[in-house]
């Protein structure tokens, strides 16, 4: 097998239960990847974070090119040994991450340069640099280094951000390194235009790719306009490939795109939102430091297995993060990701026995109890 696998195992509408193989074990999908910014999951432990059920992990070429190089990693063994986790790793390709973090940033067709959000240092992306960045760290799924489109754009706007892109495709796949077990994903761009999103899906497919990434989203456009985009866009793409929907999302939103035929997912939002004190459970979200949950005997959530709702109660959980203790942001971080792999899972197994749309609005319609 050159590249990485993927079997389309069962349907259910255009939901699809599948498997990724790759050379450091396979992925069960619909799937959710934790986000591992700077080779860690923050908060959580490797073991911890593969005891909530996730198979695969994100890492960012942009931070770890900057801190502590690629080369640096590469050195150290790989970003699997760096960082002690032997599941697979898919890292994304810098360009979103320049344009949301570094300043003074100038684009051109070579690629964005850029300074560094860390030491004001000058860095210079290219598809060439950031393939080479992904392979020194052994990333097992490649990200095409693409431009994410701002929302808004106008449709000219839009057509030239995405052509830029798929020319950054070719060039990236032109640069990639073919390794069994290792593959390259291309990222579909067009914004919210129809026409735009068919031609860039066509552009990528002729080149072809291990997998297709869905970009361009999760960037201010809202779900209902997020759900539209798919329902175009999701036609066209190739059945027997991966389909990844990037920057996505609340536990509605993965329901939603999962009914819409995507894959593969990865969101700060479970890990972020944790550190701040916002648990998401089965009724909804809780923030902790919610003066209400501070005589609350209750786990988050009854019907979650996992150490904060086995062993702690809300109000211990209250009096961490009004203490600032680091065992808060540890404990609700492992919740919501143990919580999300559990609802990864419900839906796998919904698609696999032909009753997801039954569970699927059974999950929507417990989680808009609200705040619980
Ligand atoms: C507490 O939660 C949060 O702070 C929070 C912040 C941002 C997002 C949205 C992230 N959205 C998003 N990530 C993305 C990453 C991307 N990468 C590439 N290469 N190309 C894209 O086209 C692209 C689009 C994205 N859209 C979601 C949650
Ligand atoms: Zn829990």
């Amino acid at each position: 097998m050159t590249g990485i696998g993927f079997e389309l195992l069962a349907t259910d509408g255009r939901a699809r239960r599948g498997r990724v193989t790759t050379a450091h074990g396979s992925i069960e999908t619909p799937a959710f990847m934790p986000v591992g910014t700077a080779a860690t999951v923050k908060a959580m432990t490797t073991d911890a974070v593969a005891s909530t059920g996730a198979e695969i992990l994100l890492g960012n070429t942009y931070h770890l090119m900057l801190r502590p190089t690629a080369e640096r990693v590469a050195q150290l063994g790989g970003l699997h040994r760096f960082m002690n986790w032997d599941k697979p790793i898919l890292t994304d390709s810098g360009g979103f991450q320049v344009m949301s973090l570094s300043d003074l940033r100038t684009m051109s067709e070579e690629g964005v340069t850029f300074k560094s959000h860390l030491d004001g240092s000058r860095h210079h992306l290219t598809p060439e640099r950031s393939i080479q960045i992904q392979h020194l760290l052994d990333s097992n799924i490649t990200m095409c280094l693409d431009e994410c489109t701002p929302f808004p754009a106008t449709e000219a706007q839009a057509e030239s951000s995405m052509r830029l892109s798929m020319r950054w495709a070719r060039r990236s796949k032109d640069a990639f390194v073919e390794r069994p077990g290792y593959g390259l994903f291309g990222i579909v761009q067009g914004s919210v235009y129809p026409e735009l999103r068919a031609e860039s899906v066509a552009a990528l497919s002729d080149i072809g790719f291990d997998g297709y990434a869905i970009g361009g989203l999760a960037v201010g456009e809202g779900q209902e306009t997020m759900f539209t985009v798919l329902d175009f866009t999701e036609p066209a793409m190739l059945k027997q490939r991966p389909r990844y929907l990037m920057g996505v999302g609340r536990p509605s939103d993965l329901i939603g795109a999962v009914r819409r035929g995507v894959d593969m997912f990865d969101c700060v939002m479970p890990t972020r939102s944790g550190r701040t004190g916002q648990a998401f459970v089965r009724r909804g979200t809780i923030n902790i430091r919610n003066a209400r949950h501070a005589h609350d005997d209750r786990p988050l959530d009854a019907e979650c297995g996992c150490p904060a709702c086995r062993s702690y109660g809300r109000g211990y959980l209250h009096h961490l993060f009004k203490a600032n203790e680091m065992l808060g942001p540890m404990l609700l971080t492992w919740h919501n990701l143990h919580y999300y792999q559990d609802l990864m899972r419900e839906m796998r197994g919904a698609i696999a026995e032909g009753r997801f749309e039954q569970v699927a609005s059974a999950l929507e319609a417990r989680l808009t109890e609200g705040d619980v």
